[in-house]
């Protein structure tokens, strides 16, 4: 592998550039097979796009390293597509070319989720360096589509549930972020639909002096039904569609208590003067344990600098609502869609009103008894000397719930990344601190874990 590695924009939100997901799938197969692993790039199959395009998706990794039947078998799940990231969103540096400043490594993916990635073959090839027997059996299962919801990989699982997943013991996942400076364990994530919402009015843009006024602008349509989704305090307006949460418990309650999290600190990191909530314990509950829904943005309206007279012909807006146990995404769907089209029949529009929901994500949250939990509060206190915080994530992990489920065995996240990473958004980062103590954490947690066999 050359060096500097080549730029690799494995941004997967665009299908037409799959081709740069499939180069790094093969870079990082390269990688694992250079350090001994059997590598095979499994088929995924196909994916029908909401245009309703048939696409091919590119493989997924699943790797094994040396395997002892003695020791416990360890399956490590990853990502190494990423996120979009332009210099003209905001960037400091290139987002494609990763670059350090002051103990932090900038780069598109550095935390999410390249960086961890790699720390895990880092750990690995610690003891491969050190000649030393690593005390688990490890697989690898990496893919490039998590960040638009791991298309084909719920049927590739379900598909090697007897074969590839048969003799693993443990599930492990590093793919979220400490909720403050104190290293943590996560038991739960939540999940997601993501929605496009497709108004399409007259033939061809049309001129605003010439035609305004006599033209129910597909803009107008789309900003009423979006603007019905959410009320100013941030619920949700769609009938029903947090019927099914799960009540808080006071058990639940009691471990948001010893969370160090600074409400103070954290409106400076995100910069805003004040969050929906007032408490510490409110403000992460919102964030982990509660529904949230999200405007992205809107596809076919004028967005460049400078003013355009037009009325856009079709716009998308694209919204995505954040689910936890026992939300159904299916059921969430329905829901939103019949509540779309309510309030469109109130517009009495001439327009096309078109909803798609993609992604379909289930929540996850483990159980804490679980043995893997005692490993991983071990390996913390190895190398961090301190005891981990136990918090749940805001983020989705498409494929957590799948592997409880589909593989029945013991699912557990690891986070390494930093609280202030900015996890898709610009100047995302990996601090040297959290990527190499990270890497540490890793190969005391293949000790701490054996110990449990
Ligand atoms: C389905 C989503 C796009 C998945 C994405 N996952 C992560 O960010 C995990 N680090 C998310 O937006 O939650």
């Amino acid at each position: 592998i050359s060096y500097p590695p080549p730029a690799i924009k494995s941004d997967s939100g665009d299908h037409t550039k799959w081709g740069e997901v499939e180069t790094m799938l093969n870079m990082a197969a390269e990688r694992i097979k250079k350090m001994g692993g059997k590598v095979e790039l499994a088929d995924a199959g196909t994916h029908q796009l909401p245009s309703g395009e048939t696409v091919l998706l590119p493989p997924v990794i699943l790797a094994e390293f040396a395997k002892d039947p003695k020791k416990a078998t360890l399956c490590i799940y990853g990502h190494v597509d990423v996120q979009p990231a332009k210099m003209e969103d905001g960037w400091a540096t290139d987002p494609f070319n990763l670059t350090e400043i002051k103990g932090n490594l900038y780069g598109r993916g550095a935390t999410d989720n390249k960086g961890p990635v790699l720390a895990w073959l880092h750990a690995v090839e610690s003891y491969q360096a050190t000649k030393k027997e690593i005390p688990v059996n490890i697989k690898l299962i990496i893919e490039g589509l998590e960040e638009v919801g791991s298309y084909g990989l719920f049927k590739l699982i379900k598909k090697r549930r007897d074969s590839f997943f048969a003799d693993v013991d443990f599930i492990v996942i590093s793919d979220n972020v400490w909720a403050t400076t104190t290293p943590a364990l996560t038991y739960g994530t939540r999940g997601s639909s993501y929605f496009f919402v497709e108004i399409e009015g007259p033939k061809l843009d049309l001129h605003s002096g010439v035609y305004g006024g006599s033209i129910q602008e597909p803009m107008a349509d789309l900003i009423a039904l979006l603007g019905s989704l959410l009320d100013h305090t941030g619920k949700i307006q769609v009938v029903g569609v947090s019927d099914d949460v799960t009540p808080l418990t006071e058990d639940e309650r009691k471990l948001y208590d010893n969370i160090s999290f600074d409400l103070e600190e954290m409106k400076n990191v995100v910069g805003v003067k004040h969050f929906l909530q007032d408490t510490k314990e409110e403000v992460l509950m919102a964030r982990w344990r509660y529904p949230s829904l999200s405007i992205h943005g809107v596809e076919g309206a004028f967005s460049d600098p400078g003013s355009k007279t037009i009325i856009p012909r079709k716009v998308t807006g694209k919204f995505s609502i954040r689910q936890v146990p026992n939300m159904d995404p299916p059921d969430v769907e329905r829901k939103v869609k019949e509540h779309l089209e309510q309030v469109f029949s109130t517009l009495n529009s001439p327009n096309r009103l078109k909803v798609t929901a993609t992604v379909g994500a289930k929540p996850w949250v483990a159980n804490l008894q679980d043995s893997q939990y005692v490993a991983g509060q071990k390996a913390v206190k190895d190398v961090f000397g301190v005891e981990p915080e136990f918090i749940r994530e805001g983020s989705t992990i498409p494929i957590a719930q799948t592997f409880q489920e589909e593989t029945g065995k013991s699912v557990m996240m690891l986070p390494i990344s930093g609280h202030d990473d900015g996890e898709h958004s610009q100047n995302e980062k990996i601090s040297r601190y959290n990527y190499i103590e990270g890497t540490k954490l890793f190969a005391a947690y293949f000790y701490e874990l054996s110990l449990l066999h």
